[in-house]
């Protein structure tokens, strides 16, 4: 098989048939670009180039299964019981006349259906060379242009359209029909291309899925899958799996139930993970779980793409995601990175609490939004002076990212101080929808937020709670926008010189305040980031730019660094190595000029520093399994990394 970076296993982009064809048969060769397709493609053109060295591969391959089935047929007779070996993935070889498989081949693309394949496709790149080699003669115009020329043209196409919603169907199409080119794009022009493919324009997309849905870029599972979820995973076209991003559409960003049209949000997400953090595009599957919807508009919306029903709750739901967990760990083992994403309060915590120690899950809206708050508020401590406990913090919003922020912010002072963790809290007050919470609310508090309960008079609102706790931070991740009012931003610069503000909730529509708000209200002196981006501000003739604080920063070098140490658990110590190399990737001149973030333009770098320190987390903490350790894990985390370069064609 054609390996396309040495012995990089990231960079390894064969699919998981291809590469059990190079472990059944224990020898290197080289081909052309391999697809997976199912048997129906068989026959195609795209056939016709299937090299000699690669048709007595798969007679092999065929003799091999023929002879492991027949063997494990005979065996099937005797004992009741079918085991493939490990690396048997789908059975193929065990399984006997009586059992349902999968039909996958391995075929070579060429001609017609290689222009028509994500994966491989080229367009104008390919060469002359390659378009004799691959009948693609009179398929494609004359012209021969570069991969950096096609960049130029798609992001002049882009410019042309007005409407964000537009830009971002022409990136899905891209990702549709060039996959590598999508990518170029997206890392050449990530401080661009963010706000398409991510927040906040994929809210949009999510709202609007049913219209604009075209091709299913994940797998649906639903309560009609339910007993046949592992079946449903194995019609997934790729097998070596190492990130899957779940939601069941209950929280979206700051907009609520989307149900099944949640999808925009582990698509989004995955290809962050490529993009930034360099995982290969083919090793990532995004999931919705579609238990039903409460959101009565898409209930009686004719375009809606879900189950036309309300929210299972209670067993129905817990058996249906127990169910998806075993399906996964069953078929893609241990190591396998499961992020949820975007699941309702009750739900995620109770997953997280369940599955943390079963299975290698990481929640971003409650650990990947604590680690890069962290990390912006170890940053501004630069600017505002202090130790992490000589501050006191405030949240609007109780929830996953609030309590998830606020925990690991009193882990960390309780690392750094000694005290306990219990005593570090009392540095943190949050505020839900009924006002502060204190001591005399803790009985009808959910368990998440009872560790917040402190002595306190009851206070309703939020302007309220600012004028009595007087925070040096205030933080923002209710998913409610307008909240942080000109009173509100008024009294934190009453009594701070430089008030922290961070507007957390997602998408723009819904951030606590603008920058220019944030800015003007406190004359210049906020120290502001926020979840969605902000265009810098003038204010008084100065320009203010703020960093976007956004679990963007963190996720994908953090799963990139559970990936390369194989890790089978995530543990907390992970999250604040992760927040501490984020936070010193802030240099002197980004503080300058007040932002607590670096840019994004350096994410790559980035991913792989943060990368490097989660994966030297995992072995200090006996939870890696790539052994041995790589000495320089840094260099290691950028090699591994998928690059989106053309690869030449033989
Ligand atoms: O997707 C984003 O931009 C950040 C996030 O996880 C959320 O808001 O739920
Ligand atoms: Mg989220």
């Amino acid at each position: 098989m054609f390996s396309l970076n040495g012995s990089s296993f990231l960079n390894n982009s064969l699919s998981g048939v291809s590469k059990s064809l190079t472990q059944s048969t224990q020898r290197k060769i080289s081909a052309p670009p391999v697809v997976v397709a199912s048997v129906s493609s068989n026959g195609k053109p795209g056939d016709r180039n299937v090299s000699v060295l690669m048709e007595n591969t798969l007679k092999e391959m065929r003799e091999t299964a023929t002879s492991s089935s027949s063997s494990a047929a005979v065996e099937q007779e005797s004992k009741s019981t079918v085991g493939g070996g490990v690396e048997d993935v789908y059975g193929e070889d065990s399984a006997t006349e009586h059992q349902y498989i999968t039909p996958w081949t391995v075929t070579v693309a060429s001609g017609y259906p290689l222009l028509r394949d994500p994966h491989y496709n080229k367009g104008l790149a390919f060469t002359e060379k390659e378009r004799d080699a691959h009948f693609l003669r009179g398929l494609l115009p004359p012209v021969v242009i570069s991969q950096d020329l096609q960049v130029k043209k798609m992001m002049h196409n882009m410019r042309q359209y007005q409407v964000p919603l537009q830009r971002y169907m022409a990136m899905m199409d891209l990702q549709e029909r060039n996959e590598r080119l999508f990518y170029k794009l997206l890392i050449d022009n990530v401080e661009e291309l963010l706000p398409v493919v991510y927040t906040p324009t994929v809210g949009e997309a999510c709202q609007k899925y049913g219209s604009i849905f075209r091709q299913p870029q994940g797998l649906f599972i639903s309560l009609k899958e339910k007993g046949r979820i592992l079946e449903v995973l194995k019609n997934w076209p790729e097998k070596k799996i190492q990130v899957i991003v779940v939601t069941d559409g209950e929280r979206i960003l700051g907009l609520g139930d989307l149900g099944c049209q949640g999808m925009g949000i582990p698509v989004g997400k995955l290809s962050l993970y490529s993009a930034l953090g360099g995982i290969r595009p083919s090793a990532c599957l995004p999931v919705t779980i579609d238990v039903g919807t409460n959101n009565e508009q898409l209930l009686n919306d004719e375009f809606y793409i879900g189950l036309r029903r309300r929210r299972a709750t209670g067993q129905e739901y817990a058996e249906l995601l127990h169910e998806f967990m075993s399906a996964v760990k069953q078929n893609y083992g241990e190591k396998v990175l499961i992020q949820f994403e975007d699941f309702a309060n009750h739900n995620a915590f109770d997953l997280l609490a369940k599955y943390g120690s079963t299975h290698l899950v990481f929640n971003d809206d409650i650990q990947g939004t604590a680690s890069v708050v962290l990390a912006g508020l170890m940053a501004a401590l630069n600017l505002v002076g202090g130790t992490l406990s000589e501050h006191r913090f405030l949240f609007l919003g109780a929830g996953e990212a609030g309590t998830g922020i606020a925990e690991l912010i009193a882990l960390e002072m309780s690392k750094q101080t000694g005290v306990p963790v219990e005593e570090a809290r009392e540095k943190i007050w949050l505020v839900d929808s009924k006002g502060l919470i204190v001591k005399s609310r803790v009985e009808s508090l959910q368990h998440f937020k009872r560790p917040w309960a402190h002595e306190h008079e009851p206070v309703r609102t939020l302007l309220d709670a600012v004028k009595s706790i007087k925070p040096t931070v205030l933080i923002g991740s209710s998913g409610a926008g307008r909240t942080f009012t000109k009173e509100v931003v008024e009294a934190m610069a009453s009594f701070n010189e430089k008030p922290v503000i961070l507007a957390l909730s997602n998408p723009t529509s819904q951030s606590e305040c603008t920058a220019e708000e944030a800015y003007t209200w406190s004359e210049g002196r906020a120290i502001f980031a926020s979840g969605s981006p902000f265009s810098p501000v003038e204010y008084n003739g100065k320009f203010y730019a703020s960093g976007q604080a956004n679990n963007a920063y963190i996720f994908p070098g953090f799963g990139l660094g559970l990936i390369i140490s194989g890790a089978i658990r995530v543990h907390d110590d992970m999250l604040l190595a992760a927040s501490e190399a984020l936070a010193e990737q802030v240099s002197q001149e980004n503080l300058d000029k007040g932002l607590i973030y670096p840019p994004f333009s350096n994410i790559r770098k980035i991913s792989a520093q943060i990368a490097a320190r989660v994966a030297a987390k995992a072995y200090e903490l006996g939870l890696a399994t790539r052994l041995p350790q790589p000495e320089n894990l840094e260099a290691y985390a950028e090699s591994c990394m998928y690059s989106p370069n053309y690869r030449h064609y033989r």
